[in-house]
């Protein structure tokens, strides 16, 4: 049940960099992530992929720890990935942290080759993406590059006011736990969620999750989705 048809590198290594836009050109990204993607090994099973959605503070992280412990997934937070960029001090750590202070989105040929980099680098073929798609030019782009959808996507529906209370007392260190970029990401989120959702709804792949209440809770309403999947 958790395997899929294809596996990753023939994928990978057949995908163009066929996705352009604007900001991707100022990263000058593309060419350096698409060569280092070309020269991954093959993996040994299909991927089983599941994207987890939902507003900052919406609690994704949180409750991906919990699935990964429960049903043995391997946990790909784009938002780390990214962080992880900035602490590298990768030649577009900068850029990416600008990008991340101001609540913005991240190219999703970066974002993109980045998740799929951490996906080879795995064995287990059954993958949390956390906080990924942001939009649809990010969904398009992964799902141009990997040639395939996610099996199952997460909404955790949350009241604005709840994850700004979340956000704020998260207390990570975060450039972008703070009032002003929260208003900035609330507004983002709510241009360019809601057309992800409306796809996976329509394709019948997409479970809304309540997140108001305990962790415990909310966990016992992602427990099933899971426990279904893996009879
Ligand atoms: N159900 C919950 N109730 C209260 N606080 C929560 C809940 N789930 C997560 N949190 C807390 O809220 C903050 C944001 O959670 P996190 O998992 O990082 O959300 P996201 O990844 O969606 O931004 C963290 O400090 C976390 O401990
Ligand atoms: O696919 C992604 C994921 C994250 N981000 C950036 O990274 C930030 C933090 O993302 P993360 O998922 O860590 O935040 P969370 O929703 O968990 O608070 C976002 O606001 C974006 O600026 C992005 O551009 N693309
Ligand atoms: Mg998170």
């Amino acid at each position: 049940m958790w395997r899929r048809v294809a596996s990753l590198s023939p994928l990978i290594s057949h995908s163009k960099p066929s996705i352009h836009n604007q900001a991707a050109s100022t990263f000058k990204i593309w060419e350096s992530f698409t060569s280092q993607s070309e020269t991954v090994t093959p993996s040994k099973a299909a991927p089983f992929i599941t994207f987890v959605l939902g507003g900052p503070g919406s609690g994704k992280g949180t409750q991906c720890a919990k699935i990964v412990e429960a049903f043995g997934f391997t946990h790909v937070s784009a938002g780390d990935l990214l962080r992880r960029e900035i602490a590298s001090n990768s030649a577009y750590g900068a850029v990416i942290l600008s990008t991340i202070r101001e609540g913005k989105i991240v190219p999703s040929q970066v974002t993109v080759q980045l998740i799929l980099k951490e996906m080879e680098a795995s064995d287990n073929c059954k993958f949390l993406i956390d906080g990924f798609p942001r939009s649809e030019e990010n969904r398009k782009a992964f799902e141009e590059v990997i040639g395939a959808e996610p099996d199952v996507v997460l909404f955790f529906d949350c009241p604005e006011q709840e994850m700004v209370k979340r956000v704020l007392n998260r207390n990570q260190g975060r450039v972008d736990d703070n009032i002003e970029t929260i208003k900035k990401r609330l507004e983002v989120f709510d241009e360019l969620n809601w057309p992800i959702v409306n796809y996976y709804t329509q394709r019948g792949k997409l479970h809304r999750i309540n997140a108001v209440g305990t962790v415990d809770e909310i966990f016992e309403k992602v427990r099933p989705i899971f426990a279904a999947l893996s009879k």
